[in-house]
């Protein structure tokens, strides 16, 4: 057996679809949707991605505030930036790409985002507002996975969900979102300190790997059928000496799962399209 596909690629290509068809109508409206980026420094990775979400957002009429600063950027220098994006109209929701340079207060810019206009979903409040229930901007990768199952009628009422990993910008939230009423999908949250993964793993109906650790998720940790999603992106440097990304899940996993969404072409697309929703989703409120 083969796992069947959970195409993030193809998923996301017919979100961006549906969105188009959103910003068109706001258009009516003169309103046009804009995403903000702030880049800080050259990491080719990071541009990378920054070029990415532009491309996204010229494909579904979404314009573009793109903001660059040089690696040696000063705390004030970047402080600006986000002051001048909070208080540009034009803007309805941005980001600050991640990681910044060492000499930078992660911390400090990111709670001095508007939360408002906060497209990735991670500032405090937001996280505060999910954990509470109210209304926010979600964080894109979880929504995305969500997004990704319930587009596969995958069913996660009742399902036992194993999440590998706790981070900030994966498993922890995907736990928030997974246990809502609305999901209602029993979580297992698993870290470096728990005991015995493979037994979590085992026992779920969807596992999903957001740790960081390439080949971490073996064939023998995954219940024959199993619905698997690999968050992965670790840069790794082959034999040949080329950089590469790799995911979280080894390539066995597809032999026992009955379904997999890999990395690439799985969750990351998605969390590109769910960033381009957060902002027409804010758009459509102005
Ligand atoms: N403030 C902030 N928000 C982020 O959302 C954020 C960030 N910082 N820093 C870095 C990570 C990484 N990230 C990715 C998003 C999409 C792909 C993606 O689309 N990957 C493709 C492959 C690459 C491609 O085709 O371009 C795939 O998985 O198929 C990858 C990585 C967002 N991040």
């Amino acid at each position: 057996m083969t796992a069947n596909l959970l195409d993030g690629k193809a998923t996301a290509a017919a979100i961006k679809d549906e969105l188009r068809g959103r910003v068109k109508a706001l258009a009516e409206r003169g309103i046009v949707p804009g995403l903000g980026t702030v880049l800080v420094g050259e990491d080719p990775g990071s541009q990378a991605y920054v070029n990415g979400k532009h491309r996204d957002c010229a494909e579904v009429g979404i314009a573009s505030i793109r903001r660059e600063l040089p690696a040696d950027a000063t705390q004030d220098q970047v402080d600006e930036v986000v002051a001048e994006l909070n208080a540009d109209p034009a803007c309805h929701g941005y980001i600050v790409q991640l990681p910044l340079p060492g000499q930078i207060d992660t911390q400090r810019v990111l709670e001095s985002i508007a939360p408002d206009k906060d497209a990735d979903g991670l500032h405090p409040v937001n996280l505060g507002r999910l954990v509470l229930g109210y209304d926010a901007p979600l964080p894109c990768t979880p929504r995305g996975i969500v997004e990704l199952l319930r587009r596969y009628d995958v069913p996660l009422r009742g399902a036992e969900v194993a999440v590998v990993g706790r981070g900030n910008t994966v498993g922890r939230p995907l736990g928030l979102l997974l246990t809502r009423r609305s999901e209602n999908a029993t979580v297992t949250l698993c870290h470096t300190g728990t005991l015995d993964l493979a037994a979590h793993t085992r026992a779920a109906d969807i596992v999903i790997v957001a740790a960081g650790v390439p080949g971490l998720l073996t064939a023998e940790m995954v219940r024959p059928g199993a619905v698997v999603i690999d968050v992965g992106i670790t840069r790794v440097v082959g034999a040949d000496g080329k950089g590469h990304y790799t995911g979280d899940v080894d390539a066995e996993v597809r032999e026992v799962a009955g379904a997999i969404a890999p990395m690439p072409g799985g969750v990351g697309p998605m969390t590109r399209a769910m960033l381009l929703t957060n902002v027409v989703e804010r758009a459509e409120r102005s």
